[in-house]
């Protein structure tokens, strides 16, 4: 058994997951030919199927790196191609029409790529071998192909049949060798003929004599010989056995048939025919091939692995580092912070979140109902049911107006709809929480981690939202019919009102003087002025003559208008403050004369109400099943590829897992390598001895091989 090539060839695939470099190549044979040669047809003898592509508008476009692999004791032929992660192929029809639109997926204007395709074949009828596919030799480019293409085939074979790779040129026995394009490349990279296989197909096309002439070709001499082969594929096998059926049976008949049928191949005349022969002679040059090139292929990984080890020892001082234990710290890390974050959002923060939204609510009532002054270009003339705001002080304790006004500003404030407001304003408070939490986490690199906590979040939040909004609106039902206010209460609301309005007074005051300083204060005061006449009306106008405050521009009387109100605005809320310090507004039994005061009183008995229940309901039920919830979709459910693709979102992380598994796997080529060395060098000196060779000693992970 060729031992040596299955071990290499398991080497070569832990070396691909490396990422080959043009050092760490390991011999392969690669076929090259003509096109229509018979290239596809002796691969498919060796395989025993028809997997390659087919067609004639130049399917091959793309190398074909084939592996395979010999399975004793197993029934199963499959296909895999491991860069693709299709899972295992049983149907070579399958493989056929995979390798087609891989092939296919080349542009047609470039024709070839150098991109391989890697396919492992799996049977125990195939030999352990490593073969290359490639497109074949075109003479002429025909019609709707670059005329470049000639070329570029050639260029992309030349790359293959560099040493230490094995040659197997085919040419067909129909046509001229001198004409043969593959080896007239081999010839060019291998001029003594050492490492070129020369394959002879369509045998059945010449006469024997001509057939058996070409076998023993002195013109192109290859040390490792000619071997003649008929492999056209007999259909006929397809169609007893089915169309998955092995083939290689009733090739190897057929080729019998034909070589035992003409003495000219018998076996005293030194021709080398039939594909059983090709197979055992691929075996043997490869195995050799590979004995060659050990010492090379381990000073190769030791040389890699040095540099991995050095590099991984300065970047990330030798700190192990996987996929899964980073996500698991991550994700404690991020619990961590959420459960901190528990501790300091509660129902003081979320009772201050509610009545500054309600405070807004509040003034916008009050400037609606009893501040409103429009600022139109029009002189401005109260509605005649509308009394001036400087009326309520002294007004009437029975007077209709005021009662009414008030109680319909209560009632604006307790119809909001707060159920709905309050709980969107706790859930948006918590999702916006979270995607701060998330920002200053590890997880702001990792995208997969961002939409997992968001989806949780918004799964938890939705699913309470509409039983929470309900619960809350039934609640603050009694105050839509009736308030009953308190000494207490109303005193502390005096207070919030005062501090509401001096806050607006402020921010009043502040967007004028800022208004001022971006204007010019003169300019804006003229401006002003012209806006102050316009509105008292045609006495006002009157007044304007012969003043330099027309031509004004558009834009500044915008301005100055807005300066109007802002300063009336001011002007108001002085006045109301006044109001509100007065003893009228110290006792709660005149809560007409003070709107504010008891607006505020309602804003509070609203927010106390609904703390209680957004905290029952949303809150806690949030901070009980969102680690659950988190667990679910960034924990144990995860499979190790979506946990590995995970942290491989964050490129430092990356990086750092890339070295880490180099370097492993390069220790663990370079342990096989070492091993596989030490069991030839017992092999020689046991064949020297005449002995058995040792046993081979069991690696770190187990027995190799
Ligand atoms: N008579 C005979 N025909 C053969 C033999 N080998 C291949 N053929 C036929 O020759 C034609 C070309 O064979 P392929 O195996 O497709 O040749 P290829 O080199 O892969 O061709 P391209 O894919 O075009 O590069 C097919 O029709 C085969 O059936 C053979 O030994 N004898």
């Amino acid at each position: 058994m060729m031992v040596l090539t299955r071990k290499m060839i398991e080497i070569r695939n832990i070396l691909t997951k490396v990422g080959q470099t043009a050092a760490l190549q390991l011999p392969s044979i690669v076929v090259i030919g003509s096109q229509s040669s018979g290239k596809s047809s002796v691969l498919e003898a060796i395989v025993g199927h028809e997997f390659l592509p087919k067609g004639s508008n130049m399917v091959t476009r793309r190398p074909i790196e084939l592996t395979l692999i010999n399975t004793p004791g197993s029934t199963a032929e499959y296909g895999e191609f491991p860069a693709l992660n299709m899972g295992k192929m049983t149907d070579f029809s399958t493989i056929q029409k995979t390798l087609t639109e891989l092939n296919l997926a080349v542009p047609e204007e470039d024709c070839v790529s150098d991109d391989p395709i890697q396919l492992n074949i799996y049977s125990p009828n195939v030999p352990d071998l490593s073969l290359i596919d490639l497109p074949g030799y075109i003479q002429v480019s025909s019609e709707g192909q670059p005329p470049e293409l000639k070329e570029k085939i050639a260029e992309l074979c030349e790359r293959y049949i560099k040493p230490p790779n094995v040659i197997l040129a085919i040419s067909a026995a129909d046509v001229d060798l001198a004409n043969s394009t593959a080896l007239r490349a081999s010839r060019r990279v291998d001029p003594r003929g050492e490492r070129t296989i020369g394959v002879i197909t369509k045998m059945d096309l010449v006469e024997p004599s001509r057939g058996y002439a070409i076998l023993k070709d002195k013109n192109y001499p290859l040390r490792l010989g000619y071997v003649g082969v008929v492999c056209k594929s007999p259909g006929s096998a397809k169609y007893f056995f089915g169309k998955n059926a092995n083939i290689s049976g009733a090739i190897i008949k057929n080729e019998n048939a034909f070589f035992n049928a003409h003495p000219e191949f018998g076996p005293d005349t030194g021709a080398v025919v039939g594909t059983v022969n090709l197979r055992q002679k691929l075996m043997n040059v490869l195995e050799q091939t590979m004995a060659s090139s050990l010492q090379g292929t381990s000073d190769a990984i030791h040389q890699e692995l040095e540099e991995a080890t050095y590099e991984f020892k300065v970047h990330y001082n030798d700190r192990h580092l996987t996929a899964e234990t980073y996500l698991a710290e991550s994700l404690d890390r991020f619990k961590h912070s959420f459960k901190d974050f528990t501790q300091v959002f509660g129902r003081p923060q979320v009772r201050e979140l509610l009545k500054r939204e309600l405070d807004q609510k509040v003034l916008d009532f009050l400037a609606q109902r009893y501040w409103n002054k429009p600022l139109t270009e029009e002189p401005y003339r109260p509605r005649r049911d509308e009394k001036p705001l400087t009326e309520l002080p002294t007004a009437e304790p029975d007077n209709m107006y005021w009662q009414r006004k008030l109680d319909a500003s209560t009632s604006q404030l307790t119809k909001l709809g707060f159920g709905r407001l309050a709980t969107n304003v706790v859930a948006n408070a918590l999702a916006q929480h979270m995607d701060r939490l998330v920002s200053e986490s590890t997880f702001r690199e990792h995208p997969f981690a961002k939409k997992a906590i968001s989806d949780a979040t918004n799964t938890i939040l939705n699913e309470r939202f509409y039983s929470t909004s309900d619960q809350v609106e039934n609640c603050i039902k009694p105050y839509k019919y009736e308030i009953e206010v308190e000494d207490r209460e109303w005193a502390q609301s005096r207070d919030n009102s005062q501090k509401l309005l001096k806050e607006e007074l402020k921010a009043c005051e502040e967007a004028y003087k800022a208004l001022g300083n971006s204007v010019g204060k003169k300019k804006l005061a003229q401006a002003m002025t012209f806006v102050d006449r316009q509105r008292e009306g045609p006495r006002g106008a009157a007044t304007l003559e012969g003043t330099d405050a027309f031509g004004f521009s558009h834009a500044l009387l915008e301005r100055a208008r807005e300066g109007v109100f802002l300063r009336d605005r001011s002007a108001l809320l002085k006045m109301r403050l006044y109001a509100i310090k007065s003893k009228q507004c110290g006792n709660k039994a005149n809560k007409y004369y003070c709107p504010e005061v008891f607006l505020d009183v309602v804003a509070e008995k609203l927010t106390s109400t609904a703390v209680l229940f957004l905290n029952v309901e949303l809150l806690s039920e949030f901070y009980y099943h969102f680690p659950r919830e988190l667990d679910n979709r960034l924990g144990r459910h995860l499979s190790p590829e979506q946990v590995d693709a995970i942290a491989r979102e964050d490129p430092k992380i990356r990086k750092h897992i890339d070295l880490q598994q180099r370097k492993q796997l390069l220790e663990l080529a370079l342990e096989k390598m070492d091993s596989l060395m030490a069991l030839e060098k017992s092999k020689k000196a046991a064949e020297r001895s005449g002995q058995q060779p040792q046993e081979e000693v069991p690696s770190r992970w187990g027995r190799i091989f």
